[in-house]
């Protein structure tokens, strides 16, 4: 029974999951619908998930939006259990126009799907859409190799109720279709669209109002094609690894360092502080290409970087980072 049936009843909160792989676009496109939120006086709550310790993408979301942070594993297995308490007090405390839950690339929508819904039988939220943000690149790099990934991200893409094919500016026109028709293939009911920086049309995802209810595009998951592998994804096989500076490291010495990570380093991202320039930074990193921006972090906030990939030697990698801080210390004394 829908809630106009009910008098009394106050109508459900729409909740809205934001789903796609490691460093497609997912928090890009939340600070645009956030926005859009904000100028039409839309009370929006946010749900954050991390693999990693720190929440670095909850500092870009403004004070003023109520947010939860589920952080340290992801909520469609370790801490599944978390997200329903994290929605009901939301609820309760915030009674927001709408919830937001931004998955971390790592998750399997399904098991959200459920636990968004389990909840809804004990706290006024509706389910409403499940979008799915395609780093385009990403996806054809991911089929070039196979695994695990590719089949988390055809699970992602299947259970979607509205997709962007994002970073088309870094695809030409026909690898550009080559993603579009090989999301097609795996969802071919979804509303899609092809962004740039998840650029899209204001009301045209995570909107209020009702969306078909998010399932899983044929074959299902539960039943491969025969000859197939199971395609019930795992993400075990994910693993993210949390670095906390100790010193400022050096700007060009730590652009080398991300230049050079491994292929099966996905994603980092961080806060740091370079000797060499004035102020700290955000950087990001997703499939070989990294981004800074200058930041001016709210409280106490420390030079910390995450980094999300597939069974990569952690301590090769720890002992870059400790040597990028000891060149920083060496020359700091010289
Ligand atoms: N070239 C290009 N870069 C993009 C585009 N969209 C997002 N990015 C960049 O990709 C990086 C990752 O973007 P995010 O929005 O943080 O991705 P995410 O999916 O939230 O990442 P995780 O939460 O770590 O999984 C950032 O540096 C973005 O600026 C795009 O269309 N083109």
């Amino acid at each position: 029974m829908t809630s106009e049936h009910h008098q009394a009843a106050a109508p459900a909160i729409p909740v809205h999951i934001l789903s796609g792989f490691l460093g497609s676009g997912k928090t890009t496109l939340l600070m645009r619908v956030l926005e859009q939120y904000r100028a039409e006086g839309v009370r929006a709550a946010v749900i954050m998930n991390e693999l990693g310790e720190v929440n670095l993408d909850g500092q870009l979301v403004g004070a003023q939006v109520p947010m939860q942070e589920l952080l340290g594993g992801c909520i469609c297995c370790s801490i599944r259990g978390d997200l329903g308490l994290a929605l009901t007090r939301l609820v309760e405390s915030e009674q927001p126009d709408v919830i937001v839950i931004e998955s971390t690339g790592a998750a399997n929508p399904l098991e959200i799907i459920d636990g968004v819904t389990e909840t809804a039988m004990v706290a006024r939220i509706e389910l409403q859409s499940v979008t799915v943000v395609v780093d385009g690149p990403g996806l054809l790099e991911l089929r070039r190799r196979g695994g695990a990934s590719l089949r988390l991200m055809r699970e992602q893409v299947r259970c979607a109720t509205g997709l962007l094919v994002n970073k088309a500016d870094r695809l030409d026109p026909e690898r550009l279709v080559e993603v579009q028709q090989l999301v097609r293939e795996w969802n071919p009911l979804a509303a899609l669209v092809v962004t740039e920086h998840c650029q899209v049309e204001p009301g045209l995802f995570l909107r209020r109002g009702p969306v078909a209810p998010p399932r899983a595009a044929e074959p299902s998951a539960a039943e491969p094609p025969a000859g197939q592998a199971p395609i019930h994804p795992t993400h075990d096989h994910v693993m993210a690894h949390t670095h906390y500076f100790r010193a400022p490291v050096d700007s060009e010495a730590f652009e080398a360092l991300l230049a050079g990570l491994p292929e099966r380093v996905f994603r980092a991202k961080g806060i740091v502080t370079f000797r060499d320039t004035p102020s700290r930074f955000l950087f990001q990193y997703a499939f070989r290409e990294s981004d800074f921006m200058r930041i001016d972090p709210q409280g106490e906030v420390h030079d910390v970087a995450v980094f999300i990939g597939e069974h990569f030697s952690r301590e090769a990698l720890i002992e870059q980072l400790e040597a990028l801080e000891r060149i920083a210390a060496a020359e700091g004394k010289s």
